[in-house]
């Protein structure tokens, strides 16, 4: 049977189901409360409200197998080609960890190694001048994950404050720069290829308003393009091919990290993802964390449908999550042909989106609940606080739990306005803290489960042609702009007047 066809088979299941509520499905089997559950340090995942029964998570396990997940987990962590169409591996482990032994893996950990031992160095350097603030410039990969790690993990009175310009937009860059002081900022320009018109433009900005070229650093792949920019090799960092932009928060990427953090709280984070590679390469499938994660987005998107997926974190230092994740996981697999350019005949990625309860509950969760669209949710929640506030955080748990209750649960009334349909299915994700290693786990757990979602649908996730064309568009476009020449298309040149006025 090809893949395809057993996707096809998901279906079934889902029609078999198709009358089954959650209600009764965890009314009928109570022990998938704590069956479906599996914990991996301090990442404890549930899976119970999922709308699956035994037989179809069977089902879900022998697609896991006859895909040879097992088997493609290996070839990721041991640095095989999984990007074909760019001949690269996509060795992000290394930067975390060893858990590879060949030698191109060996090759590329002694690499990461030695490049946060320089990230070490610089830092120690800025610590001892009156730097106070740091402006990260970059954008995607190389802004999304260290925004939200920042945001989610830097103490108030740190060494450094990081602030971060992605946008093109004029504005990003003059907000930022407002509040601070140049004679005591360093700049840091991060772009793989260091071609990347935003980040180029961002960080001439940066540039001239420093003033002063000592304090700009660069991480990049592209050595001559940064020098040509004006950054010599000793404050330059390194970047490599077998690390995707999506992937690469635990590269010298990450250096914005490393200095609001600290380099030791940066070491824990990549220990928490090593933690989870070990685990994603180790575990058995039916205890496998990345498995369960990845069969049930399939399951999701192949068997219920699901147009949409949300991801909902509890707690407000993790409120960029969501935009995160749209990177990794839909700019990883918004594909439609297959590894072998052959069309998909299943569905690939759903629309990922989301945002921070409890504030969301009082701005989208009135369509989770009496929607047409049933949207699976990701929620994710933290056990212990590390605030003060022991009240509050009761009621953000108890919220967080009581969501997830009423989605699954529903309510029936007379009134069809006041009714719940529940039968709305969501995994909890629970932290038991907060910490570098938690956060490295549970962004690990995600990369490992899109990379299973991509061998599932046969598609390659570490490629992204699709943000190709619109920059080529761009770029033609520029010309037209200022004017000096004409639009070729009727619709852009109509907007164009407007522009011109
Ligand atoms: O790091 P670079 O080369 O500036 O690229 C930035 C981002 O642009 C993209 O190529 C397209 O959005 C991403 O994959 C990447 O993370």
């Amino acid at each position: 049977m090809t893949m395809t066809s057993l996707l096809d088979g998901l279906d079934a299941h889902a029609q078999r189901l198709a009358s089954s509520t959650l209600v009764n499905l965890i009314a009928n089997d109570p022990a998938r409360a704590q069956e479906f559950a599996l914990r991996c340090g301090p990442l404890y995942a549930n899976f119970a409200r999922q709308r699956y029964d035994r037989t179809a998570l069977d089902a879900l396990f022998d697609l896991a197998k006859r895909a040879d997940l097992a088997g493609a987990m290996q070839q990721l962590l041991g640095g095989e080609t999984v990007n074909g169409t760019e001949g690269r591996a996509a060795l992000h482990s290394a930067l975390r960890g060893g858990v590879a032994t060949s030698a191109f893996a060996l090759a590329a950990r002694a690499q990461a190694l030695s490049a946060q031992l320089r990230m070490r160095e610089l830092i120690d350097a800025l610590a001892a001048s009156d730097v106070t603030d740091i402006v990260s410039v970059g954008i995607g990969g190389s802004d999304l994950g260290p925004r939200l790690i920042v945001d989610a993990l830097a103490r108030p009175g740190a060494r450094f404050r990081v602030h971060f310009i992605s946008n093109v937009d004029g504005n990003a860059a003059r907000r930022v720069l407002a509040g601070l002081d140049p004679a005591k900022t360093a700049g840091v320009v991060i772009s793989k290829t260091f071609g990347t018109q935003e980040t180029l433009l961002n960080g001439g900005i940066v540039r001239e308003w420093l003033g002063n070229n000592d304090r700009l650093y660069a991480v990049s792949t592209n050595a001559q393009r940064v020098a040509d920019f004006g950054i010599p090799p000793e404050r330059t960092l390194p970047m490599w091919d077998w690390v995707g932009g999506r992937y690469s928060l635990w590269s010298a990427v990450g250096f914005p990290i490393a200095l609001a953090l600290g380099m030791d709280r940066f070491e824990q984070l990549l220990e928490g993802a090593a933690a989870m590679d070990t685990h994603a390469l180790h575990a058995p499938l039916h205890g496998n964390i990345t498995v369960w994660h990845a069969l049930t987005a399939v399951w999701n998107r192949n068997g219920l449908h699901a147009a949409t997926q949300a991801v909902l974190p509890y707690d407000d230092r993790l409120k960029l999550l969501p935009n995160y994740l749209q990177q990794l996981v839909m700019e990883s697999l918004g594909k439609s042909v297959r590894v072998d350019g052959s069309d998909i005949a299943a569905d690939t990625v759903p629309v990922w989106w989301g945002g921070a309860g409890t504030d969301t509950q009082h701005s989208f969760f009135q369509a989770l609940h009496q929607g047409t669209q049933i949207v699976p949710a990701d929620f994710i929640g933290v056990v212990k606080a590390d605030h003060p506030h022991a009240a509050n955080h009761a009621a953000l748990l108890a919220n967080l739990l009581a969501q997830t209750e009423a989605l699954a649960n529903g309510q029936d009334s007379d009134d069809p306005h006041r009714r719940y349909p529940g039968n709305r299915p969501s995994t909890l994700l629970l932290l038991d803290a907060l910490t570098p290693q938690s956060l490295g786990m549970l962004i690990a757990l995600y990369e490992h489960s899109v990379y299973l979602q991509s061998v599932l649908w046969g598609i390659n996730a570490f490629d992204q042609f699709g943000v190709e064309l619109g920059k080529q568009v761009a770029s033609r476009l520029l010309p037209a702009l200022r004017g000096e020449s004409q639009a070729h298309d009727a619709v852009t040149r109509a907007l164009l007047a407007v522009i011109h006025g």
